[in-house]
């Protein structure tokens, strides 16, 4: 335990009132146990103190926070804290999130922002700063974000430097003079409610209306056809026939297709269809429905579905069917299943009763010699995977913050439920972005509970699944409930930095998104892990930050140094409920789900 830092955190509790009580037990160990305290890896001193809303009011004592020298986040907002920006803060050298919002902190800023060369996010919006804002905050090259608004900051805005600034927000102080040039990417929202002369801002982009409907043509010769009319109908009609024509050929086609059904994909992989409709016909091999399933259909009403090929993953291919009176479901079709009919049976019995709105249900599954089905719903969003790459770049609509909260809550939630199954024996042993949906409420949902535990096949070693895999796996029936722990928090990983698990730069070099996050928070915590995509929104970066932390518990190298999964669904919880508790009616929670442009793209066309 670091004692020192445990030490000053006490001194700190126990000289500022609060109205929360902390579970902070002297005796007790720090790290992984006192809430809003997180160590370093190997624990030899404290790197984040998260305390919001806990109701701390006074000044905060000397000598206590300050002495946490190796301290990178701390977060106090949502208290009634008062007094000056605390002095001795200059020794927290290795400081890159700092969020003192929403506080009654007094005074001028700190004159030399310089100490806190790392600074990466400062927000210390809704006090009662007063006094100018300090040149030294252009020096800082790593600012990212910047939230000064609803204090009483006077003066001019200095020229902040930053190219990496994203986020600015000055609004409503008493400001004055203009913008300089450096700053003017950023909307006018961002400064006002000051006494700014936006002269020589660029103009703001008019909202781009659709082109007015232009006047109809009047004929020349008083409402009768004209030649080139009628050249024009000729025209029409000619092209309007071969698109019926085209139409008409489309329309077969798809028939063909269509014919081209479930049985005729199965057969494609092996077996004839004759075969697998006459074994249904045998009492034992029949389509095996699970209680509560509204679902009518038997095993040759499946195999005339019309299916399409949804992908080829590790246990075999999923099909999307649909069948005659239009349902549609998922079939898996399972390659090199190791286990017998009775194990293949209990297993099934097992995943088939699981519960969980959190969890896809298994519907049926279907045990041949030759074949193994397992039949889900449809989800027809996609997966996690497919929303959160699928068609990057233009014309895409990004997964935004909140949406990727609630696949993250749902998606915990559905693990930790899987874990209490069997005795809390069950391990889903493939949790990963694929295997991921988002169910009616917009939650995360998961599928695929323990199919690595009964087939023997093993993804290689360079595949999207290695990516998700736990150090301390080799083989992939053998996994426990930490190695799920772990992908999980590769999962909360790809939903942060929206890169895969797995990626090739450029040059063909392999990533692995473990280890370039951990190299990139290494030495400090820096925004640049976060998907460009999220910066749209705004207030979000302290939910960013905690998410982070969170993963980055899940992915600790050792197992038992890994959170265990319900406390991981607890955490995340907390993430947004902390959140909600916390925020005071000035605060609008909706304007953090809402997308704010808060850089104005250079080429307003390729907005
Ligand atoms: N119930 C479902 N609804 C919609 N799409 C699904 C469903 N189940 C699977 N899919 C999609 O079908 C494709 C193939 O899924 P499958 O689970 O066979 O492979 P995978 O997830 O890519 O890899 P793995 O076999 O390792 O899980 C994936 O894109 C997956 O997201």
């Amino acid at each position: 335990d670091p004692v020192e830092d445990k030490q000053a955190l006490l001194d700190f509790l126990n000289n500022l009132p609060h109205s929360r009580t902390l579970n902070w037990n002297e005796s007790g160990p720090v790290c992984d146990h006192w809430t809003g305290v997180t160590c370093s890896e190997d624990k030899s001193h404290v790197i984040a103190v998260r305390l919001p809303g806990i109701g701390f009011t006074g000044q905060i004592p000397a000598d206590t926070l300050s002495r946490l020298s190796r301290l990178q986040i701390l977060s106090l907002r949502s208290n009634v804290i008062s007094g000056e920006f605390p002095s001795d803060f200059s020794n927290l050298k290795n400081l890159s999130f700092l969020f003192l919002q929403f506080n009654n902190f007094s005074g001028p800023l700190p004159l030399d922002f310089s100490v806190w060369k790392n600074l990466t996010i400062v927000n210390l919006s809704n006090n009662h700063f007063n006094g100018s804002i300090p040149f030294s905050l252009s020096n800082l090259t790593q600012l990212w974000g910047l939230d000064l608004a609803n204090n009483s900051l006077s003066g001019e805005i200095p020229d902040l430097q930053s190219r990496k600034l994203r986020q600015l927000n000055l609004s409503n102080n008493k400001l004055n003079g203009s913008v300089p040039e450096s700053l003017q990417r950023f909307p006018r929202s961002a400064f006002i409610g000051n006494n700014i002369s936006f002269a020589s801002f660029p103009p703001e982009y008019p909202p781009v209306l659709p082109p007015a409907p232009k006047p109809y043509p009047k004929s020349k010769n008083g409402g009768k056809l004209g030649e080139t009319a009628l050249l024009g109908i000729i025209i029409a009609g000619a092209v309007l026939g071969i698109v019926a024509f085209a139409f008409l050929i489309l329309v077969f086609c798809s028939r063909r297709r269509k014919e081209d059904g479930l049985s005729g994909k199965l057969s494609k992989g092996g077996m004839s269809p004759e075969k697998v409709i006459s074994r249904s016909q045998d009492a034992n091999n029949k389509l095996v429905f699970f209680e509560g399933c509204h679902y009518a259909f038997d095993l040759e009403d499946l195999l005339r579905a019309s299916a399409e090929v949804l992908g080829k993953g590790t246990f075999g291919t999923a099909y999307k069917a649909i069948l005659e009176d239009a349902t549609c479901v998922v079939v898996k079709r399972l390659k090199d299943v190791n286990v017998g009919k009775r194990d293949f049976e209990q297993h099934m019995e097992v995943v088939g009763n699981i519960r969980h709105e959190n969890v896809v249900e298994l519907k049926a599954y279907y045990y041949s010699k030759d074949e193994k089905l397992m039949v889900y719903d449809y989800y027809n969003q996609g997966s996690v995977s497919a929303l959160l790459h699928g068609r990057r770049g233009e014309g895409r609509n990004p997964l935004d913050w909140d949406t990727r909260l609630r696949i993250a809550i749902g998606a915990a939630r559905g693990i930790a439920h899987i874990h209490t199954e069997n005795g809390g024996k069950l391990v889903h042993g493939n949790v990963k972005a694929s295997n991921i949906f988002v169910n009616m409420q917009q939650y995360g949902c998961v599928s695929d509970v323990g199919l690595a535990t009964i087939t023997s096949s093993l993804a290689p070693p360079i595949s999207r699944a290695a990516g998700y895999r736990a150090p301390e796996v080799t083989d992939t029936r053998k996994s426990g409930q930490p190695a799920d722990v772990y992908s999980f928090g590769v999962v909360l990983l790809e939903l942060l930095t929206g890169k895969s698990p797995i990626h090739t730069t450029a040059g063909d070099e392999i990533i692995h998104l473990v280890r370039w996050v951990h190299s990139v928070v290494r030495e400090e915590w820096t925004a640049e892990v976060f998907d460009l995509e999220l910066m749209r929104y705004l207030y979000i970066e302290e939910e960013m930050v905690e998410m982070l932390q969170i993963a980055m518990s899940c992915v600790a190298r050792m197992p038992d140094q890994r959170p265990k999964m319900l406390d991981v669904a607890k955490m995340i919880e907390n993430v947004r409920r902390a959140d909600n508790d916390n925020r005071t009616s000035s605060e609008n929670r909706s304007e953090s789900s809402t997308p704010a442009p808060v850089v104005r793209a250079e080429n307003p066309t390729s907005q």
